[in-house]
């Protein structure tokens, strides 16, 4: 068993046991509460650039399987948890997390009081931090001066959009999905709804999506700052206004922005399955899957056309939104679970209705 540390920049050095890649690693380490759905998080491409640490203690009990992917590869920098299971049992179980992670490059440790770490990102906000072997040559002064100056990585929208645009035919609502690190989970519940989806890049034209006479646009979740993507921000808003629009995470993100409210970092973000999300207009409260380090400022939706849709009931932030005058509505959470709780899947069945509205409009002024 080979030892590994995981130093984060503030000096704190934790020692556990290695899995998965031998390579050393740095990212920005984040917690995520969710008890299970590991594999989901793993390849959720939200994850690119982050060392996600679990709080749940025992991962990797029911493996590795062929069904829960929601992204080819996983775009994390590093997996941690407090004990890893070595022999998983499930019916569907078709890899151990070691071997998917070795056969993914992606560094691991186990064994370290994860406790302690989620302690020491929640009052200390974010957090970089290298993954490395324990061996005699480690400095650990000078990674700890290394990360400190390291600058926190931009654009990661274009390492995990697709390069090319690619068809999920359906006889339904001819939906665009705009894929900034899109989860799978959006398309399939899109196609589960027959939907005739086109899943396109990041920096694909206003015009372009357009000429795809889509009856409605799906913006998808995605990696990072939203501000790093001012031409995503620029494209919504030559979209806005002309068909309906769903956005999701990063997608509710850029719409905000592009209608001229501001984001900004919060402390820990918010990742797990729990997340009590309160529907302003119904008074329900869903619990909801999370993943996200930003949010949008609710004073900044006073000079916009949005109104506030969704509270988050642990810390009041925005949670969702609408547009006052167009057929468009975003959350800040995860309607496709995968993981996690289902309670707000019935918003794609909004989106479809809201599609349909339109629809039957364009038909009468016909
Ligand atoms: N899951 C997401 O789309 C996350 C959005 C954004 N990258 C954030 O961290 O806030």
């Amino acid at each position: 068993m080979k030892k590994r540390l995981l130093i984060l920049e503030d000096g704190t050095v934790f020692t556990g046991t290695a899995f998965g890649s031998e390579r050393a690693s740095q990212g920005e380490v984040v917690f995520t509460t969710g008890m299970t759905g590991y594999q989901e998080t793993i390849s959720d491409p939200s994850f690119y650039g982050q060392i996600v640490t679990l709080t749940y203690p025992l991962i990797g009990n029911y493996g590795i399987n062929r069904d829960d992917f929601e992204s080819i590869s996983p775009a994390i920098r590093g997996f941690v948890v407090r004990e890893l299971a070595k022999t998983p049992s499930n019916f569907r179980c078709d890899l151990t997390v070691d071997e998917y992670l070795t056969s993914k490059d992606i560094p691991g440790i186990e064994g370290i009081d994860t406790r302690k770490l989620t302690r020491i990102i929640r009052s200390k906000g974010s957090v970089k931090a290298i993954l490395t072997a324990a061996d005699e040559e480690v400095n650990v002064d000078e990674i700890v001066a290394k990360l400190q100056v390291t600058p926190e990585i931009t654009h990661h929208v274009r390492e995990v959009s697709p390069k090319a645009a690619y068809p999920s035919p359906g006889r339904g609502k001819r939906v665009v999905l705009i894929d900034y690190g899109m989860k799978h989970g959006i398309l399939r519940e899109l196609n589960k709804r027959d939907c005739d989806v086109l899943v396109v890049p990041y920096n694909t034209s206003a015009e372009e999506i357009l000429a795809w006479l889509p009856d409605g646009i799906m913006l998808s979740n995605g990696p990072g700052n939203p501000e790093d993507v001012a031409e995503s921000v620029e494209t919504v808003r030559n979209l806005i206004g002309k068909v309906p629009m769903f956005g999701i995470c990063l997608g509710h993100q850029i719409f905000s922005l592009a209608c001229g409210a501001r984001s900004y970092k919060l402390p820990f973000g918010h990742r797990g399955g729990n997340h009590p999300v309160k529907d302003l207009r119904t008074g329900r409260t869903d619990l909801t899957s999370q993943n996200h380090g930003y949010a949008i400022d609710i004073d900044s939706l006073k000079d916009t056309d949005l109104e506030i849709t969704h509270i988050a009931l642990n810390d009041g932030t925005c949670e969702g939104v609408r547009h006052k005058k167009y057929p468009v509505f975003t959350v800040q959470y995860h309607p496709e679970a995968s993981p996690g709780p289902e309670d707000s899947n019935h918003l794609f069945d909004e989106f479809i209705e809201m599609m349909e509205v339109e629809a039957g409009k364009g038909k009468q002024h016909a």
